[in-house]
């Protein structure tokens, strides 16, 4: 049975002026307009070239950035562009390099502390309460909020990150390349963390990775992106038996296994 749709995106794109190489310079680059939507506890693989537009459309997702055009619907209610409190509680992101997103010189707990405090009413003991809680959600121990980022592996500060991303209790969680430094046993362990958060929250993620067999593995949907359009999209198996656009095929004999 199809799944009630929990946002919808019409028409979302954003034109750059490209000052990445000389011979562009100037000139502008579309990402978009792309519509899509995404259905609670799904995972969507956005998928293509480097520079095909895939973080920009995680970016607008994020409300890190506005688009030039575009909606976002939750339900039938329009989001606000401007809402950066909408944002923060319900589409967050999980970046590649776990400890550099890390502030150094702010204890775990803290840092987890500063979304709670921007973002809810809660006292200190709710907040503590809510890191001890997203600590043990990643397979941390409440004492790690008060360590410093350096004292943890790369694994553990990837699980740092997605307790931060998930001490709001979002719908939405983007993966930016986030599981690709990792070694593959750590990641193997990153991967079932996420999927066992995935089930029992329900939640939503929007997956960009170069990794075939992640992508093959983790999604439901994939979207093919090439020079700001996507160019195809469907079910992660009918894509990967029958791809049916010349660049789909291109792609999904490139990605490293
Ligand atoms: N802030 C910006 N200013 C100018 N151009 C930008 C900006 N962000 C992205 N672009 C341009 O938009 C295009 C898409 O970039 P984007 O980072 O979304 O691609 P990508 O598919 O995520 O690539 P990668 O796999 O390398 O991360 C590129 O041509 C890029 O140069």
């Amino acid at each position: 049975m199809e799944s009630i749709a929990l946002f919808s995106v019409k028409e979302l794109s954003k034109t750059y002026t490209d000052k990445s190489n000389w011979f562009k310079k100037g000139r502008d680059v579309t990402i978009g307009p792309v519509s899509f939507d995404m259905h609670r506890g799904e995972t969507i693989a956005i998928v293509g070239d480097a520079g095909s537009g895939k973080s920009t459309i995680a970016r607008l997702l994020a409300g890190a950035e506005l688009p030039d055009t575009g909606k976002l619907f939750i339900g039938d209610d329009e989001v606000n562009w401007h809402d950066s409190k909408f944002f923060c509680q319900n589409i967050r992101m999980i970046f590649q390099d776990a400890q550099k997103s890390l502030n150094p010189t702010v204890r775990i707990g803290d840092q987890l502390e500063q979304p709670l405090l921007f973002n809810t009413r809660l006292d200190k003991h709710q907040r503590l309460e809510r890191i001890y809680d997203a600590l043990r959600k990643v397979g941390l121990l409440p004492e790690h909020a008060s360590y410093y980022p350096h004292m943890f592996s790369g694994g553990q500060a990837q699980r740092i990150g997605i307790a931060r991303a998930l001490i709001l209790d979002p719908q939405i969680v983007i993966i930016d390349e986030a599981l690709a430094p990792l070694d593959p046993s750590l990641r193997a362990q990153v991967i079932n963390l996420l999927l066992d958060l995935q089930e029992t929250l329900q939640l939503t993620y929007i997956l960009i990775s170069h990794q075939i067999s992640l992508v093959r593995h983790l999604s439901d949907r994939i979207f093919i992106m090439d020079q700001g359009q996507i160019v195809e999209h469907g079910k992660v198996e009918d894509v990967f038996e029958n791809p049916q656009h010349a660049k789909t095929q291109k792609l999904l004999k490139s990605l490293d296994m």
